[in-house]
């Protein structure tokens, strides 16, 4: 350990050469307890530069804005393991988000990617971000989560049994061999972030951006992960990787460091090279002191701001090569201000994804399947949530259907039914999306699949169960709450259920696209309240004052309450039975329908608004989607 400590201030060639051998020695160490090898190099090489590169942030409405990145400059060579650090808040992942092309918005200055202006669709089809959390699917095993992103990636054209060669070549190197029938969630947090390493090393990329890639891990974990990046980038990639405070063997196993301190650069160049410029600032790094360490308390301006100042002017924000190993500064090319990136080999013009359209959605609906059926709260709990109350309302609504005196429970039976439909389905859906749209988020930056595809494998896929359980909730209900035995009713009923379950779920899905979990729960109902006040039940639609008529036409529980409605009293229903010794207001289903004003002929045209309201929303959902997908960047 002592020698990869910094043993002197003005260290000797001699001290340099023992750290550096012991660092490549403990690299050759570990990738001998390795069981795998990966050698594939990627199809080119990419330098990788930035020129005064500004990010500033809105702070909202009327707050103005921030610069959070200062004009930096920078210069990342292929075949190098490059550790962005620096201590919190110093701009580490935003300039790793602007560099991989993640955001956008608010940044100025150029990225060159070989010395050419980065055409960004280019350059996104040959690198990939790896980010902080893990985003894979919980419920699909090693193998699954491997398999379908090899399918999403490399497509049909390439045999399964290349796949499974890459796949499990991957694997054994990455030392997942062991986990491939694990599910994700039962993951270690190094297994994990090494899976989520394996996903994206499936189309070879040649630029891999990981942000904090060893936060969670224990030092092992830590040194593993580090040397697999070193492993990759030696044979041609340009890893870059932010990194908070490395211990003293971690730092070592990278070839070039860039720190930042308060959004601008104070050093860039090789490891090695540290120390070195840590003597011409004139804050020498102390004997036995980590150097990243010591690199990081005069970022937080342990040792004053001056410090600061001096180191930004000696590396000119980025822009110096004087700390860079001679070796590498060669293989540096020069920046073409205005030049052509269409010239860049990595440059063509078809899709971002790698697959076509109907791949995309065959995969994404083969998995869809898969966590349809292994999911606990989406199918299992759904069908029992359904059959329970089902049962409930069945009990406490015994026969009530066919019940002249009843009529009127009846009536709140129709409108309980609809409730139940709007809140199990709209609730569900708020409280699961938000939790898709991290990984949604991932995999359509790492173009995995368009957002068109992904939307509709995510309405196809729960079609099914929606089904299920809304026919199991229907045909529990109808028969014990004594509803008229008549297929055509039933149908009614079952495809009025049906579409206030479709309306409610992509209601909840704009809500789930847009917020959170807290904000979602809170909206969803709060936003419904108006939709059961427009409805026509309590107040009927004769009653509305005239001012407020216009929400009856967009509340869909409207539509859906004289749907159901019509079904059980419409189509000229014959009378009630009615208990000999009793008083009937309502066995004539006519007088029921007039009093509530509803006509039980309308059927057709519920169905039309149902799902005329239908594809609106979806519609919203898409769009909103789409805009929260471009508003994180
Ligand atoms: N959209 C934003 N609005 C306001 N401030 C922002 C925004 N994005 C980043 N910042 C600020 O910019 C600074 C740099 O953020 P960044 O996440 O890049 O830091 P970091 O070095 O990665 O920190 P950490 O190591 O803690 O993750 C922080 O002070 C952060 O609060």
């Amino acid at each position: 350990m002592e020698v990869v400590m910094h043993e002197a201030a003005n260290p000797t060639e001699e001290s340099e050469s023992v750290k550096y051998n012991s660092a490549e020695k403990s690299v050759t160490l570990m990738q001998e307890e390795e069981s795998g090898t990966f050698s594939r190099p990627p199809q080119q090489t990419i330098d990788l530069q930035f020129e005064d590169i500004k990010y500033t942030a809105s702070l909202g409405f009327r707050k103005g804005t921030k610069e959070i990145l200062h004009g930096v400059n920078g210069k990342f060579p292929p075949g190098q393991l490059i550790a962005i650090m620096g201590p919190s808040g110093a701009g580490k992942s935003t300039l790793l988000d602007i560099l991989s092309g993640y955001r956008i918005r608010g940044v100025s200055g150029t990225v060159y990617a070989n010395g050419f202006p980065r055409n960004l669709k280019a350059f996104r089809k040959s690198s990939c971000y790896i980010q902080q959390d893990d985003r894979l699917q919980p419920l699909l095993t090693t193998a699954e989560n491997m398999q379908i992103a090899a399918d999403l990636k490399l497509g049909p054209e390439v045999s399964q049994r290349e796949k499974t060669e890459t796949i499990e070549e991957i694997l054994k190197w990455l030392g997942l061999s062991k986990t491939m029938n694990t599910k994700a969630a039962g993951l270690s947090g190094g297994q994990k972030k090494r899976l989520s390493i394996a996903l994206e090393l499936i189309n070879n990329p040649t630029v891999m951006f990981l942000d904090e890639p060893t936060t969670g891990l224990d030092s092992s974990s830590c040194s593993q992960c580090i040397k697999l990046l070193k492993d990759l980038a030696r044979q041609g990639r340009t890893i870059v990787c932010t990194i908070h405070q490395p211990s003293a063997s971690l730092f070592q196993l990278f070839d070039q460091v860039y720190v930042l301190a308060a959004g601008r650069c104070l050093y860039q160049g090789s490891t090695t090279n540290l120390v070195p410029f840590l003597n011409d600032v004139k804050y020498p790094c102390p004997q036995y002191h980590n150097p990243a360490d010591f690199v990081i308390e005069l970022a937080c301006e342990e040792y004053g701001p001056e410090i600061i100042d001096t180191m930004v002017a000696t590396t000119e924000n980025g822009s110096s090569v004087a700390y860079f190993d001679k070796e590498v500064v060669p293989t540096l090319k020069r920046p073409i201000a205005g030049g052509n990136s269409a010239k860049t080999s990595s440059d063509d013009e078809s899709g971002l994804q790698a697959t076509s359209s109907y791949n995309q959605l065959k995969v994404l609906l083969r998995r869809g399947y898969i966590k349809t059926k292994r999911d606990q709260t989406l199918t299992y709990m759904r069908l029992m949530v359904n059959a329970s109350v089902g049962l409930m309302l069945g009990t406490l609504y015994w026969q009530a259907g066919s019940d002249g005196t009843k009529v009127l429970d009846n009536y709140n039976l129709l409108f309980s039914i609809l409730m139940h439909h709007m809140m199990s389905t709209m609730m569900l859906t708020i409280l699961t999306f938000p939790n898709e749209m991290s990984i949604l988020i991932k995999e359509h930056f790492n173009r995995w699949y368009s957002l068109k595809m992904y939307y509709t494998s995510v309405t196809l896929v729960d079609i099914p169960v929606s089904i299920a359980c809304c026919a199991l909730f229907s045909t529990i209900i109808y028969y014990m709450t004594g509803q008229p035995l008549d297929k055509q009713r039933f149908m009614m009923f079952f495809v009025i259920s049906m579409l206030v379950v479709f309306v409610a779920q992509s209601f909840g899905l704009m809500v789930g696209a847009v917020f959170n979990v807290i904000n979602g729960t809170f909206l969803g109902p709060t936003l419904s309240v108006p939709m059961m006040m427009f409805a026509g039940f309590g107040v009927t639609l004769r009653d509305l004052p005239g001012y407020l008529y216009w929400g009856s036409y967009i509340s869909y529980l409207r539509y859906g309450l004289e749907g159901i409605v019509g079904a059980i009293y419409g189509l000229e229903r014959e009378t009630i039975w009615c208990p000999d010794d009793a008083y009937c207001h309502y066995k004539y289903p006519k007088k029921l329908l007039e009093d509530i004003a509803m006509k039980g002929d309308q059927f057709g045209n519920d169905v039309i608004a149902l799902v005329l309201i239908l594809f609106f929303l979806r519609i919203v959902a898409y769009v909103l989607l789409r805009y929260k997908l471009m508003a994180v960047r």
